[in-house]
């Protein structure tokens, strides 16, 4: 559904509908993996996989021979590493860097006491709405009282750790303490230890994270960028109007030195450029990676989140005093 329509206190700018990218992505990437010849020959490759993407994964991964032909097919491809594997530390800095460089947050122009008091709270609310999609990050993908959220689902759906076996028998042979055995039941430690993590539903991590970590950067940049693109495009209809009646009283004035403007554009490349190169590593992982279910199960988790975080607050006004709205 479209959100266009503003109140006196919401003035959404980005419409939900926006948020379909997500599924239409994994789709788009189901479909490529099943008509690409290039998918086939890795799947024809010499390594035993599963035959079915509806299937449960082993190590998540699918479609991949010992070398696969496609570059971002490979879990070690540069982008992985560097980007999608650190990935909430690009998040952070991107939208650090919003919180620095656009006027929005930071404006140098003085104020009346009431213009610091709005913009106080609107740097409080985006704090907010970080940690709140931080920690969804955080709970479902490294830590929840233990193992994270993905790996007592995996490990709840009948999930292991194949050398986690080995050790329980050696424990039971008295050769192992348990204390080792407690370090195999997550996907990263069993990795580690050379085990194969196999058997259960595997969410996937890269799809819920990258999923969560774009929706939540272009919501704050679109909010953070929107009254410089209202004025440059002049926008119309009742958002517009809105937004322009307000200006005067509540958008920060836009800084207009030179270091200000080249900085805030940057600050803008840099969080379109996180949200780009995301887009396209999901992309990937819909290709290459997990079953149909795993990504699904994971879109769910950070769509519901995002749902909660950015769209609920504009229908849902106590919500809204709350965790407000970017750019607002
Ligand atoms: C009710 C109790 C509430 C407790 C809530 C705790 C909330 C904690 C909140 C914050 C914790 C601190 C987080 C600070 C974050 C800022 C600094 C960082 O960026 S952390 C360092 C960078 N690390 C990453 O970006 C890791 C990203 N990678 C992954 O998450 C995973 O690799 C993957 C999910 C992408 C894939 O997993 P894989 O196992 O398949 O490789
Ligand atoms: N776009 C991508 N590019 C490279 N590797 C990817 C990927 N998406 C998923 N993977 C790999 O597939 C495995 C499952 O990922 P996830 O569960 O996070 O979706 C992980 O392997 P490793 O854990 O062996 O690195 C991950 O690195």
């Amino acid at each position: 559904m479209l959100a266009t329509m503003a109140t006196s206190t919401a003035r959404p700018v980005f419409p939900s509908a926006v948020l379909l990218i997500y599924p239409a992505t994994l789709l788009l990437g189901s479909l490529f993996s099943i008509i690409s010849p290039t998918a086939h020959r890795d799947l024809s490759g010499s390594s035993p996989q599963p035959a079915s993407p509806l299937a449960p994964s082993l190590a998540a991964d699918l479609h991949l021979s010992e070398s696969p032909v496609n570059y971002f097919a490979r879990k070690n491809n540069v982008f992985n590493i560097y980007f999608v594997k650190i990935g909430w530390l690009w998040t952070t800095a991107a939208f650090v860097s919003l919180f620095i460089f656009q006027p929005i947050y930071s404006s140098s122009r003085r104020e009346s006491s009431s213009h610091q008091e709005a913009r106080f709270r609107r740097t409080l609310q985006a704090i907010l709405r970080y940690a709140l999609t931080t920690t969804v990050w955080y709970l479902a993908t490294q830590w929840f009282f233990g193992p994270a959220i993905i790996d007592r689902g995996f490990v709840a759906t009948g999930g292991k750790c194949e050398r986690a076996l080995e050790k329980a028998g050696k424990m039971a042979a008295g050769q192992d303490s348990p204390t080792d055995l407690e370090t195999l039941f997550t996907a990263a430690t069993c990795k580690t230890a050379g085990g194969a993590w196999t058997g259960g539903h595997d969410i996937s991590g890269h799809v819920l994270m990258l999923v969560l970590a774009t929706g939540f950067l272009a919501f704050e940049a679109v909010g953070a960028s929107a009254p410089v693109c209202f004025s440059r495009f002049g926008l119309t209809g009742d958002g517009g109007r809105e937004r322009k009646a307000s200006d005067a009283d509540n958008t920060p004035a836009i800084d207009s030195t030179e270091t200000g403007g080249f900085a805030r554009t940057w600050s803008l490349r840099l969080v379109w450029g996180v949200v780009g190169l995301g887009w396209w590593m999901l992309f990937m992982t819909a290709i290459w990676f997990h079953t149909w279910l795993e990504k699904w199960t994971g879109l769910s988790i950070a769509l519901s989140a995002v749902y909660a975080i950015y769209i609920l607050p504009r229908r849902i006004a106590p919500l809204r005093e709350v965790v407000g709205l970017p750019g607002v």
